[in-house]
């Protein structure tokens, strides 16, 4: 009978479930009710099982795909939001431009967007802060960034509507394309974040410039790796890229090959920088010099790759500032784009060069130059060059970039170590932060 009374508190509901006042009924109602609940309570937990433990749902996905792990929901949006980003990207020089810098909590895009700042340049920031390495890195420079009144959108480039979001809010005269994913080893591991960044990532750049009113100019980070197995030195532009040794510089081959589709229909103006061996304070502790000066000073031995027959691996260095100025060189030379509003009115300008230092270094001279900075020998390892993407030599021919875009480099690798060793020693003196 408690049971009934219990029922008797159930709201009547119209139809079907219409309460009938005789206890019997009560009886037969409260069984039909308790299947219901049963039915409807299974049914729900098909619908929880569908929607949040199926392969094809966001969260888990997520978190086991890693090329669908930057696509998090970031908050992004609301009058204070486009405010901060209006405000950044405001001119504030004669003939200045507005720029969009795509990795701008990265190595190169930290520097470049500093560098526009200083001289009047709007500058908005966007990133991702992926963990390919210590995002607490990428933390610093965007405070950096913050201080010189830089703002870095956090999302990643896939993201269609945030990327129109931005180009309603400014009309960015430029882009300056540096979000990828780097690293010539790394691509063995993860495949799949080099076609998301490098390829998925970049169409989708491009799919919004070239809908942008008006669409802006841009310049993108391609890299020297393009030359692959080419063995004629120093490497020019004309030289053949089609024998890349990596998936890295196959993407970023790709992303040469997509920029002229793109620049031929919608008459996007297109600038690719072939970018050799960047380094310098706020570098990328994925690379050599980072990680040997981390471990020679921990004592830890560091391995020196050698090719067939005791042969050199070496590399054209080069310093960040002069790539720096490389870049701004291609954006103020940058001519417009001509397939505004969606009618292509005539051939666009694309281009590519090479950034280099022209003077390429063996890495056992680079180890060499790292021990009498850090005054601490190092314990060297010599191993064969690994199957692994690398190339032996790499050497820039930069007379294209000189001849167009007065690109002279002036920092030889002895000058920039010194400059990176004080900056490292400075920034990791805490002894909190690990350095990788
Ligand atoms: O300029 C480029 O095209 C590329 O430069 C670098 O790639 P990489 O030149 O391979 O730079 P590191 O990874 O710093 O290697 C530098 C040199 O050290 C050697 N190395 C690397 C790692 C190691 O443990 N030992 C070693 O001897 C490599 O073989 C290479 O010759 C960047 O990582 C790429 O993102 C960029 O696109």
């Amino acid at each position: 009978m408690k049971q009934i009374s219990h029922l008797d508190n159930i709201p009547s509901t119209p139809g079907k479930f219409k309460m009938d006042k005789s206890p019997y009924n009560r009886l037969r109602w409260h069984s039909s009710l308790a299947k219901l609940t049963f039915w409807s309570f299974i049914f729900l937990a098909l619908i929880f099982i569908f929607f949040f433990r199926s392969p094809s749902s966001s969260t888990p996905q997520a978190l086991s795909d890693p090329s669908r792990r930057y696509l998090q929901n970031y908050s992004w949006g609301g009058a204070a939001w486009e405010k901060r980003v209006r405000s950044s990207a405001r001119i504030r020089s004669r003939n200045g431009m507005s720029v969009l810098v795509t990795g701008a909590a990265g190595f190169v895009g930290t520097h470049v967007s500093a560098a526009l700042k200083r001289r009047g340049d709007g500058v908005l920031g966007l990133d991702n802060f992926n963990d390919y390495y210590d995002p607490s890195l990428k933390r610093a420079r965007q405070a950096l960034l913050e201080r010189a009144g830089v703002f870095i959108v956090e999302a990643d480039i896939n993201d269609e509507a945030l990327l129109k979001k931005l180009f309603e809010v400014v009309a960015f005269t430029h882009v300056m394309h540096l979000a990828a994913q780097a690293g010539v080893r790394y691509a063995m591991e993860n495949p799949s974040s080099y076609v998301h960044s490098n390829i998925a990532g970049l169409v989708n750049l491009l799919e919004v410039c070239k809908s942008a009113n008006p669409q802006p100019a841009i310049v993108w980070a391609s890299s020297s790796s393009v030359y692959g197995l080419n063995t004629k030195v120093p490497f020019s532009e004309k030289d053949r890229t089609d024998q890349p040794a990596s998936l890295y510089a196959a993407t970023k081959k790709a992303g040469e090959e997509i920029a002229h589709t793109y620049n031929h229909i919608y008459g996007l103006s297109l600038t690719g920088l072939r970018f050799f061996t960047v380094y310098g304070p706020w570098g990328r502790p994925d690379m050599a010099y980072f990680f040997f000066t981390r471990d020679i000073l921990k004592g830890k031995s560091i391995s020196i790759f050698e090719a067939a027959n005791h042969g050199t691996v070496a590399r054209d260095f080069t310093y960040i500032d002069d790539i720096v100025r490389g870049c701004l060189a291609a954006l103020d030379t940058a001519e417009k784009s001509t397939g505004s509003g969606g009618k292509k009115k005539g051939p666009a300008q694309l281009r590519v060069y090479n950034l280099g230092n022209t003077s390429p270094v063996p890495v056992s001279d680079l180890v060499s130059i790292l021990e009498r900075l850090l005054k601490v020998k190092a314990k060297r390892n010599i191993l064969r060059l690994p199957r692994n993407g690398d190339v032996q030599y790499t050497h820039a021919n930069i007379s294209s970039a000189q001849r167009e875009l007065g690109y002279k480099p002036t920092t030889d690798l002895q000058a920039g170590l010194k400059k990176f060793v004080r900056w490292y020693l400075r920034f990791y003196a805490d002894g909190k932060k690990s350095g990788v």
